[in-house]
C-alpha cells in the first residue's frame, strides 16, 4: 500500500472520496476547498474536471507549506452536454429524466500537489454507465430522499436506488463514485518515487 512520510490533505467535502482513500489505506487529514464551481465555465470535460480539480489543490495549499495535497472533480456528460450537482429537487428530476434509457460518460480529474517542492500531477478518467428507462415514479422516489442533491447527475452508483437505474457500466466503477482508485494509485506511486 501506499506508505506517505508527510502530511496528506484530501481537499474535498465529498464522503465518497473520504471513504473511498480510507479503503486503499491511506492516512489522511481533510481540508474541503469550498470552491465556488458554479462560476466555472470550460470547452471540455476533460478541460473541466482537470482545471477544476487544480482548483480545488491549489486553493487548500496556501493553508499547507509541506503537505500532499489531493482533490478531484467528478461530472456527468450526456450528448457533450456537462452535467454537475443539481442545485434543487427540481433540477435533479430533469437530470434524472435526461439520463433515464442512455449512456452518459463519467469523468473525474484528480490532482496531486506537494506544497513544498510545487509538483503537481493532474489526470483524469471516464466511465461509460448505460442507465435503463426509469419512470417519473421511480424518479420522484428516489429524489424525495435527498440524496441525489449533492451529487453529480442527480444519482450515485453506490445509492440502493441508484444502482438499479443502472444496466452496465464500461469502465472504472469508483471513477463513478467520485474516485478512480487504480490510476489514482499508480499515479501516486510514480509521484512518490520520482522525489
Ligand atoms: C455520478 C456519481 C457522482 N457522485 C458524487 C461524487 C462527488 O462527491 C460528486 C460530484 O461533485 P464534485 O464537485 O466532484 O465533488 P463534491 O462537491 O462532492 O466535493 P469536493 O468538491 O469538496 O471534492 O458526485 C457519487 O457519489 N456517485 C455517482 O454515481
Amino acid at each position: 500500500m501506499l506508505k506517505i512520510n508527510k502530511t496528506v490533505v484530501l481537499a474535498s467535502a465529498s464522503p465518497r472520496r473520504y471513504n473511498l482513500l480510507k479503503q486503499i489505506g491511506l492516512s489522511f487529514i481533510v481540508h474541503p476547498s469550498g470552491l465556488d464551481e458554479d462560476s466555472f465555465q470550460t470547452s471540455s470535460p476533460e478541460e473541466h474536471v482537470l482545471t477544476l480539480s487544480k482548483k480545488k489543490a491549489l486553493e487548500v495549499a496556501k493553508n499547507y507549506p509541506n503537505a500532499i495535497i489531493i482533490s478531484a472533480d467528478t461530472i456527468v456528460v450526456l450528448d457533450g452536454e456537462i452535467i454537475s450537482k443539481p442545485k434543487d429537487q427540481e433540477e435533479a428530476k430533469l437530470m434524472l429524466k435526461k439520463l433515464s434509457g442512455k449512456t452518459h460518460r463519467v469523468y473525474t480529474g484528480f490532482t496531486i500537489l506537494d506544497t513544498k517542492t510545487n509538483k503537481i500531477y493532474s489526470d483524469f478518467e471516464v466511465t461509460d454507465v448505460k442507465f435503463r428507462e426509469i419512470d417519473e415514479d421511480e424518479i420522484d422516489e428516489y429524489v424525495a430522499t435527498g440524496s441525489p442533491l449533492d451529487k453529480a447527475g442527480a444519482y450515485g452508483i453506490q445509492d440502493d436506488y441508484g444502482a438499479v437505474f443502472v444496466e452496465r457500466i464500461n469502465g472504472c466503477f469508483y471513477n463513478v463514485v467520485g474516485f478512480p482508485l487504480t490510476k489514482f494509485y499508480l499515479a501516486m506511486k510514480r509521484f512518490l518515487s520520482d522525489d
